[in-house]
């Protein structure tokens, strides 16, 4: 019997090659057929090798696996991440308009309101100068240590917002490298900074290497004692939180249910809400949970997280496309890339389906992307005329922060249409040696060049259009790709929620250590291991 994905691929064997410059020149209506919105937020398809039998299949397909009824179980608290078996609830702590998250059997929405208003408080305390350090001075500049999930989304929606950032200054401290916290503490002054320690374990060694560096730090300048005035923690653990040192008044807890690269909305978000304030943080929320809505409850052929990851599904599995570039024309998103790597690669990036036997089919892509238009003078040649074919999804926003520059948002925009446009249309040979020959070329020398000149076209982008960067939009974007992860997951047939590759390396990073400190014997491991241990030492002596 032929499945939902055989049908796909002969589906695309038989209709291929769609030519989109083709298709855009006989359907005036194909923006409109085959965009879709949210508020102000567009999500252009136009510009992918689809058609309404493309999409209909698709949604088959969802229908096969069940989407709508794997969303349905991730709502209501099942426990979907099985190998874990954990709830993932992660929209619970943006769903503030009313009503109850169970988990359990329980309620899970006063707790999370609880931890909301003590994070008000304590990031107003800050922001007001009312919360002071052991000599008594108000705190400039805040230093979240964390890692992962719990540095990755407060770093890229900090950066993202700096025009609503009025709180006090922040730094990130994630690596392990001690050249990330040297150089951070190099600025600052023990007297006005605090250090919030984010782990949801509180044993990731990245994490509590650096906050043991900052405490050592703080006590160096300001004795032992000043270490419960200048820390506190966001964290699930909160007893290995009490024995590092916090105050538990300064410890702001999350739950199992929340998974770490889903954690931004969660007390992990709290760096965020010092920075912008609790209102705007709010509102950050309120983004998230329209489009958690809206994933719940439209259609699926206008469900906007639901059809980006159908296409995303096409890209990798039906069309065999290795990755997937996202290129935010907004320098302040340009650590959305790395963010979603974690959020998309940590997730989907796995080759056992639920049930335990391999997958018969591509998982997730590789992510990349860099913001527009700097990728343009660096990898956008790849794109255009290189032998992969790699989809890129395109961020936009109407309106930029700077009304005085008016004109450079003009030109940004112009520029990301135009590597839409230059990536679908592309140019023929015909056209590449015309043009050559219009600029007064000979005709042998235009001949030789012209092939150089092609572009191959018919590249897929996808572009996301919202009014303007402001944390109701930021909430809202954030939310359509982790449910676009969701959605993508469901059809892999893979777990989501887990992140069993991440163990491998950290265990031998721990066996190694003392063989590293010539404290064991290299000659147990094998000979690269050994051989470059032994060369470390002899570039050390
Ligand atoms: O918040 P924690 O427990 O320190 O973990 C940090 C990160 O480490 C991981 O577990 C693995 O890298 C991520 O999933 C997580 O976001």
């Amino acid at each position: 019997m032929e499945t939902a994905l055989d049908a796909l691929r002969n589906h695309r064997a038989a209709s291929l090659p769609i030519n989109m410059r083709a298709v855009f020149s006989s359907d005036p209506q194909r923006f409109e057929r085959f965009s879709l919105t949210l508020d102000d937020m567009t999500l252009d398809m136009s510009r992918t090798a689809i058609t309404e039998e493309t999409v209909d299949l698709l949604l088959r397909l969802a229908e096969t696996a069940d989407l709508a009824g794997a969303r349905d179980s991730m709502l209501a608290g099942e426990h979907i991440n099985t190998t874990e078996d954990r709830a993932v609830l992660h929209t619970a702590l943006r769903a503030l308009s009313g009503g109850q998250a169970m988990e359990g059997g329980r309620d899970v929405m006063p707790d999370i309101r609880a931890v909301l208003e003590a994070m008000d408080a304590f990031a107003e305390s800050v922001r007001g100068g009312t919360l002071r350090g052991a000599t008594g001075q108000a705190f400039t500049d805040v230093v979240n240590i964390g890692i992962g999930g719990s540095d990755l989304g407060p770093v890229m929606a900090t950066r993202a917002l700096s025009p609503f950032h009025d709180g006090p200054r922040l730094h990130y401290v994630s690596n392990i490298d001690g050249a990330h916290i040297a150089d951070t503490l190099a600025e600052l002054d023990p007297e006005t900074t605090l250090f919030i320690v984010a782990s949801k374990t509180f044993t990731t060694i990245e994490t509590m290497t650096n906050a043991a560096t900052a405490r050592d730090w703080v006590a160096a300048k300001l004795g032992p004692s000043a270490t419960g005035d200048h820390f506190a923690a966001v964290s699930t653990a909160l007893d290995k939180v009490a024995a590092f040192g916090i105050d538990p008044n300064r410890v702001f807890g999350f739950w199992d249910w929340v998974g770490g690269r889903y954690s931004l909305w969660s007390a992990i978000g709290l760096p965020i809400m010092i920075a912008i304030g609790p209102d705007n943080f709010r509102r950050f929320l309120a983004g998230a949970e329209a489009m958690d809505n809206h994933f719940r409850s439209a259609p699926m052929r206008q469900n906007l997280p639901v059809m980006l990851g159908l296409i995303g599904y096409w890209h990798r599995v039906v069309c065999d496309y290795p990755a997937r570039a996202v290129i935010p024309y907004d320098q302040r998103l340009e650590r959305l890339p790395a963010y979603l790597q974690q959020l998309d690669m940590e997730s989907n990036g796995k080759g056992v389906r639920l049930g335990g036997g391999a997958v018969s089919t591509p998982t997730g892509p590789l992510v990349w992307g860099e913001p527009g238009t700097n990728g343009q003078h660096a990898f956008f040649q790849l794109l255009h005329q290189g032998t992969d074919i790699i989809p890129v999804e395109f961020i936009l926003a109407a309106e930029g922060h700077e009304p005085d520059l008016q004109h450079h948002h003009d030109l940004l925009i112009a520029n990301c249409l135009a590597q839409a446009e230059a990536l679908m249309k592309g140019r023929t040979l015909e056209e590449a040696r015309a043009q050559l020959i219009a600029k007064g070329m000979d005709a042998e020398r235009a001949e030789a060049l012209a092939p150089h000149r092609v572009f191959p076209g018919n590249r897929p982008s996808l572009t996301i259009l919202h009014r303007q960067l402001d944390p109701y939009a930021l909430g809202r974007l954030i939310a359509l790709y982790e449910h676009r992860v969701f959605v993508e997951a469901r059809l892999f047939g893979i777990n989501a929620f887990d992140q069993w590759g991440v163990e491998l390396g950290k265990e031998l990073a721990t066996e190694l250590l003392p063989v590293v400190e010539g404290k064991a014997d290299p000659s147990s491991r094998d000979s690269a291991t050994a051989g470059m241990v032994r060369r470390i030492a002899a570039l050390r002596d």
